[in-house]
């Protein structure tokens, strides 16, 4: 029996794994790091927001080997019962959270081409973490389950029924396991009833997307398909008309695929700015007057704004918006911006509120505001946690056991 349980929480992008290490009784966090630079040249392991480490290798293998020592050194690489993955895409196949068994894995698989930025990472993720794990018990957390209460009128897109109905072409939402935290703490937070009760719902990081929460259940998202639809993003240009691409395809020859690099890779903030996908970079150069990345902030608040009203259609009342990921808790100015956009809901905004640096959760509309807006620091961590903790054949002794 493992005397102070704790869960191993994976986060593998595209080139980056996120770790967490949570004890099992509190969820309090223990450990937390960053690997990035994998595939590339430099990859480097940061824990607890140390200097980074350089790694051997830049290999999913070799980052989650380095995260393992690190477990090690802190004795806590014995403690470790239970393993939970984000996964960003489960299909049609997966509506919670599941114990990852070699079906599973094959069932993943299958749905991975439906976001190849995210899954096939997550999968090496699992993968590595089974060979260094062994016999550590092994849950996926899905960013898709959150929305599978939407209803057909929400997930259908306008195409001949049979794509559909031969080839399951639909929309699924992502960012669900951050969207449930969210929303979970903003009932607390705004002091609303969960059973009667609108939200919409900003997670604004690399990838970012809309979630309108109409009585604790999510019933319309801005992410389709795969996660390149909706809000422009750093490197993904979102809502597009494809006739647009029909023609470039057209005129300039390019492939599918040099269409689909095109439009996840080097569209968005990046593609506008012409500078970078990260908005840290592009606000500096907003207040050095850098036209470009002016335009690509100006475009990234113009299409959250109008997701958001949008999105407001869906619920029968609006009683809050609420900004989280790394650029929704963390940019003052895209609030503002955004804020500043939606007149048309006679919002207010407290400045300092808004303008303080805290992660505390916080209300930063103004008292006079028609309509609540607050910043909720996301902790998808801990609903893969707690996720994991509640599926896992955990040795730990009764008192340990979530009520
Ligand atoms: N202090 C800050 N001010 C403005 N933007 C920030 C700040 N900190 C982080 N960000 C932005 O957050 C984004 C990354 O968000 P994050 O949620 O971590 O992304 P992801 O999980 O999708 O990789 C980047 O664009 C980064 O520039
Ligand atoms: C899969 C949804 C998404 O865009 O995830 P990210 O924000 O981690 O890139
Ligand atoms: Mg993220």
């Amino acid at each position: 029996m493992i005397e102070f349980p704790v869960v191993l929480v994976i986060n593998c992008g595209s080139s980056s794994i996120k770790f967490s290490v949570l004890d099992v009784q509190s969820q309090d966090v223990l450990l937390t790091g960053l690997a990035d630079g994998i595939n590339n040249e430099g990859a480097a392991l940061t824990v607890n927001g140390g200097e980074p480490a350089t790694l051997a290798y830049p290999t999913y293998e070799c980052a989650l080997q380095a995260i393992a020592s690190e477990l090690e050194n802190r004795a806590l690489i014995d403690s470790v019962a239970i393993i939970g993955h984000r996964i960003a895409h489960g299909g049609s196949i997966f509506s919670e959270s599941v114990r990852i068994t070699d079906e599973v894995i094959a069932q993943i698989r299958e749905v991975s081409p439906l976001a190849p930025l995210h899954n096939y990472a997550n999968l090496s993720g699992v993968e590595a973490a089974q060979r260094l794990f062994p016999g550590v018990q092994q849950v996926a957390v899905f960013d898709t389950s959150f929305h599978q209460t939407l209803e057909p009128h929400a997930y259908l897109y306008g195409l001949p029924w049979h794509y559909f109905e031969a080839l399951g072409v639909r929309r699924y939402g992502f960012h669900g396991t951050s969207h449930r935290y969210v929303s979970q703490q903003a009932h607390t937070l705004l002091g609303l009833r969960e059973e009667d009760s609108g939200l919409v719902i900003a997670h604004l990081g690399n990838g970012a997307s809309i979630c309108a929460v109409r009585n604790g259940r999510s019933v319309d998202t801005s992410m389709g398909m795969t996660p390149l639809e909706g809000l422009m993003m750093g490197t993904r240009c979102g809502d597009v008309d494809f006739g647009a691409m029909a023609w470039i395809a057209e005129q300039t020859g390019q492939s599918f695929s040099d269409l689909e690099r095109v439009v996840n890779k080097e569209s968005g903030l990046l593609g506008i700015s012409g500078l970078s996908s990260d908005m840290r970079t592009l606000e500096k150069a907003w207040h050095d007057g850098h036209t470009h990345a002016r335009l690509a902030i100006q475009t990234f608040v113009h299409r959250i704004a109008r997701h958001i009203a949008g999105h407001a259609a869906s619920l029968h009342r609006l009683d809050g918006i609420i900004f989280t990921g790394g650029i929704g808790e963390n940019s003052a100015l895209i609030r503002q911006l955004v804020m500043a956009h939606l007149q048309v809901f006679s919002l207010t905004l407290d400045e300092d509120k808004n303008a303080l640096r805290t992660n505390e959760e916080r209300i930063i509309s103004g008292a006079h505001s028609a309509v609540a807006c607050a910043v909720i620091p996301t902790n998808e961590e801990k609903m893969i946690a707690l996720d994991a903790i509640q599926l896992g054949e955990m040795n730990f002794s009764a008192e340990y056991a979530l009520s």
